[in-house]
Parts: C-alpha cells; structure tokens; sequence
C-alpha cells in the first residue's frame, strides 16, 4: 500500500506566506534543500511522501497549490529563496486582489480564477496514488481568504466528496486588525468552512503575538516572526502524519479524535513549550509540567475562554 498523499492548498496573502514559513520548515526536518534536492538520501527513510512527491531525477516538489488574487505575494516565491523548490504550475496569480470584500472574492474577481485554480489542484492529485485529503491555509478576514476560498471550498468538496479536508485559519483577533470589515468577512466565510472541512484549527493574530512577546523575547514581532510560529505549530500537528510511530495517524483520525460532532469542528490550539533561544539550553521540562502548560490561556494560539464556551 502506497503510503498517504497530502495536497496543501495556500489561499489569499496569509496563506501564501504562512506557506513560506511551513514550507521552509519541512524542507529542514526531512533534509530537503532549497531546490529539492536531498541531503542524504536514505531510501527507507521516506517521512516525507505525505507532503512531497520525488521526481525521476530524486528531487522532492512540494505537492501545494498557492492561490492568490493578486500576484504580489506569491511573485515573492517565485523570485525568492524557494524558487526552486516549487512546481510553477502550483503557484497562481490573478492581476487584482478582493480588497478584502467577501462578496468580490466570491462572486466577482474570485470566480473567474475558480476553474483555472481547480485545475491546478486536479493536476496535482492526479499525481498521488492514495491522496487521503487537502490541507487549506488561508484568514478567514481577507476578501481571498475569505470569500474566494468559502467559493472554492464548495467546489472542492464537491469534486472530492470522500477525501478529508483540514484546515488551518488565521481567525480575526479581538482587538488588533488591519481591516475593519474582518469580522464581517469571517462570518460570512464561516458557514463554508463549517459545511465543507472536517477540521478546521483556528489561530489569531494577537495571541500568537502575545506568546512571542511574553514568551520568546520578540520585542517587536513581525509576520516572519508570527508565521513562523504558526509554521512550528503546523509542523507538530502534522507530526503525526509524517512520521512513524505509535501515534502516526491519517487525516480521517484527527477528525475522529478530535471532532465530537460535524459541524462543531474548531478545535483550540495550545502549544507547549515556549522558550526563547537565549533560555533554550538551560531547561528541562516533564511531562506533567508540559501538560499543565497546554492548559494556560496564555499557551493558546486564540484568545478565548474555554470556561465561558467561547
Ligand atoms: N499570521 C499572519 N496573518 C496575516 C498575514 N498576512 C495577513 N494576515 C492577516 O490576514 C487577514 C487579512 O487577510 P489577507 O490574507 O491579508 O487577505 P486576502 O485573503 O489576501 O484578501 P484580499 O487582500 O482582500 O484579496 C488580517 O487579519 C491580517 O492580519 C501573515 O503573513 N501572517
């Protein structure tokens, strides 16, 4: 049996550079360099076939698919570090952006990239040989991110009405926002992302950068920084995916353990532990001091709280 298939879908400006940070990162953990090339390669070891494909010639493409509205972001990718790295045929620009207007995201600009977007998602799972699902990243708060991917979502889960879908979402925060019709947006995209994923795990903004200011002595954090962090606690969740051991999981599991009904499918993130480099060498924690850290509102990747159920 092949082993599983992941295709990761980055929708909207968070979305394309949360997949810089992620992407970055997997590269490092499976010894993949910038242009996919592999540092050592140890034909047993294959952790990372859930998220890459190999080529004839023994490089490793990222199975993605980066959608924007507007080209500026995903340029960046195309002229940076990682240009390399992935299949141009992954990365697609429109010429303008939703201006963070759900309704232009869904109904205007948003819908004359639709067929060309589910193409290029057709194209790269035609590639697997046992595609188990989708990994969407994307703000609930953007015009793209929010309604261009509710349109897209329909639609993906439509043409693939048995593969699982997981998302990660930067949620709006409660006081800090670059955009005044964000909660208006997440609303409205909500009710797509509640009938068309399995999973959807919610961040925001402030409390991620809340914990690097407290916790990692980042005095003045930037979106490298918050996604970088977001990309770290992408790369746990999907630990599990990725490599072998008792707890390696597939898709449809996280949705079994972790989703007691259907449409109540957000669950919360806590990370443990946060320790700034400075401190990184001087520690050592247990497990009981680490499971207690999970249950801190100040460990949380949102800010919420969990005894008023909401
Ligand atoms: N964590 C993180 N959040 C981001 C980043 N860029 C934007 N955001 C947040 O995303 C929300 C806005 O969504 P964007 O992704 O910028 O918008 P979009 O989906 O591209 O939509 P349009 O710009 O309207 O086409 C705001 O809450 C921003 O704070 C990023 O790089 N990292």
């Amino acid at each position: 049996m092949p082993k599983r298939e992941i295709v990761q879908i980055h929708i909207g400006q968070a979305g394309v550079q949360i997949a810089n940070a992620c992407w970055e990162l997997y590269c490092l953990e499976h010894g993949i360099k910038v242009d996919g090339t592999l540092y050592e390669w140890d034909r047993s070891d294959d952790s990372y076939s859930p998220f890459f494909g190999i080529t004839a010639g023994g490089r490793a493409v990222p199975r993605v698919v980066m959608i924007d509205l507007e080209p500026t972001v995903i340029d960046e990718i195309r002229t940076g570090y990682y240009r390399h790295l992935f299949h141009p045929d992954g990365l697609l620009t429109g010429k303008e952006d939703a201006a963070n207007n759900y309704a232009r995201g869904k109904y205007g600009i948003g819908r004359e990239m639709l067929e060309l977007a589910l193409d290029r998602v057709r194209k790269v799972a035609e590639e697997c040989n046992n595609m188990e699902g989708f990994i969407l990243f994307r703000a609930f708060g953007g015009g793209t991110g929010g309604g261009f991917a509710a349109l897209f979502l329909e639609h993906l889960a439509g043409d693939y009405r048995k593969r699982s879908v997981m998302e990660f979402a930067v949620f709006p925060a409660p006081r800090v926002s670059t955009i005044i019709v964000e909660p208006y947006n997440a609303v409205l995209t909500t009710n797509s992302s509640i009938e068309n994923e399995d999973v959807c795990f919610v961040m925001d903004n402030e409390a991620v950068y809340d914990i690097l200011l407290r916790n990692l002595d980042t005095p003045r954090p930037t979106y490298t920084n918050l996604n970088r962090l977001l990309g770290q606690v992408v790369s746990a969740v999907t630990a599990s995916l990725r490599f072998e051991g008792q707890v390696n999981v597939d898709l449809t599991e996280f949705q079994t353990n972790l989703v007691p009904y259907p449409r109540i499918h957000f669950p919360l993130i806590t990370y443990a532990p946060f320790i700034p480099a400075s401190k990184a060498f001087h520690e050592s924690l247990s497990v009981a001091q680490l499971t207690n850290a999970c249950f801190e509102p100040a460990n949380q990747m949102v800010k919420c709280d969990p005894r008023k159920g909401r």
